[in-house]
């Protein structure tokens, strides 16, 4: 659905890039998560892939289309929803989206359906002007899918949203990838990654380093643990074996021989603590 080859981008049109010999693909169906600290090119990247910056170098296709070349059909298919609102004010949130659906030349949402979705129908007649940071970026997602998209893409969509809010928009992404959505999503937050992405790539300074499951780059990176609490001689005692030391192993093996074990967890490396270690990065 998304393919991009040897991207580059420079804003100052010279050797500083901001984006470096970037190179994927996304599958249909597939949640692909772009994850990054601040300034590592996410933007730039989804920038040239909707049309926002134009293609210096490199090789970008779209649902099969090249980016060079895109046609006005191609837009009737992509949602695009950006971590900073860009909504009319002076509308009200139904008003928005009624607005938004008129650019269309497909079938789209009811626009009142969608603002129940994001939990806005109460505000749905309201002045877009009057609400909080949460309920714009709640209806800048609602707007993202009133086209139905084939290919999404979502810049932080949880990000400053309560704990409810947030469920409910991973809940709907989570369905729209059922129906068969392609979802390319931006973030720096790596707990939405772990739960809900099929695969992510880790981009620092311009460049991928790392492109795979959650769970492989669990495996193929994290070393894993067993955490265990015992008593000894009525004294509570907590300590961690790792399971790929053979050392540790066989201490692990004793003390659950020889010990009263109260608690025994195992415990796995976290997405951020993998990406420290590949990139040499924190996520912030
Ligand atoms: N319009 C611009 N003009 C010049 N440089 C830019 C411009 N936009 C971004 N940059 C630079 O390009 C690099 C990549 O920025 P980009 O916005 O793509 O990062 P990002 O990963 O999306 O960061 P964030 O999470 O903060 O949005 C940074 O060094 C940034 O300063």
């Amino acid at each position: 659905m998304i393919t991009v080859k040897n991207l580059y981008h420079s804003y100052t049109k010279d050797e500083h890039y901001a984006v470096k010999d970037v190179s994927f693909e996304v599958n249909q169906g597939e949640i692909f998560g772009f994850l990054g600290p601040s300034g590592a090119g996410k933007s730039t990247t989804q920038n040239i892939l909707i049309g926002l910056l134009s293609l210096q170098r490199g090789t970008v296709l779209i649902d099969g289309q090249n980016i060079g070349n895109k046609s006005k059909t191609l837009f009737n298919h992509i949602g695009v929803s950006f971590e900073r609102p860009n909504i009319y004010k002076k509308l009200s949130g139904v008003e928005n989206l009624q607005f938004h659906s008129e650019m269309y030349d497909v079938p789209t949402e009811d626009p009142m359906g969608l603002l129940k979705r994001v939990g806005l129908e109460d505000a749905a007649h309201q002045k877009a002007g009057g609400y909080s940071k949460g309920m714009l970026q709640r209806l800048v997602f609602a707007r993202s899918m009133i086209n139905q998209p084939k290919i999404w893409f979502l810049d932080e969509p949880t990000s400053g949203l309560d704990p409810n809010t947030a469920s409910t928009i991973k809940g709907i992404i989570k369905e729209k990838k059922e129906q068969g959505t392609t979802i390319f999503l931006t973030t720096h937050n790596m707990h939405i990654a772990e739960e809900i992405c099929d695969r992510v790539a880790f981009i620092t300074n311009g460049e991928i380093s790392a492109i795979d499951s959650p769970r492989n780059l669990k495996l193929i990176y994290g070393e894993r643990f067993v955490k265990v609490e015992y008593l000894k001689e009525e004294i509570l005692k907590k300590r961690s074996y790792s399971l790929t030391d053979e050392k540790e192993r066989q201490q692990l093996k004793e003390i659950i021989a020889s010990q009263h074990i109260e608690t025994m967890h195992t415990q796995e490396a976290t997405l951020e603590e993998i990406f420290i270690k590949i990139t040499g990065k924190e996520l912030k």
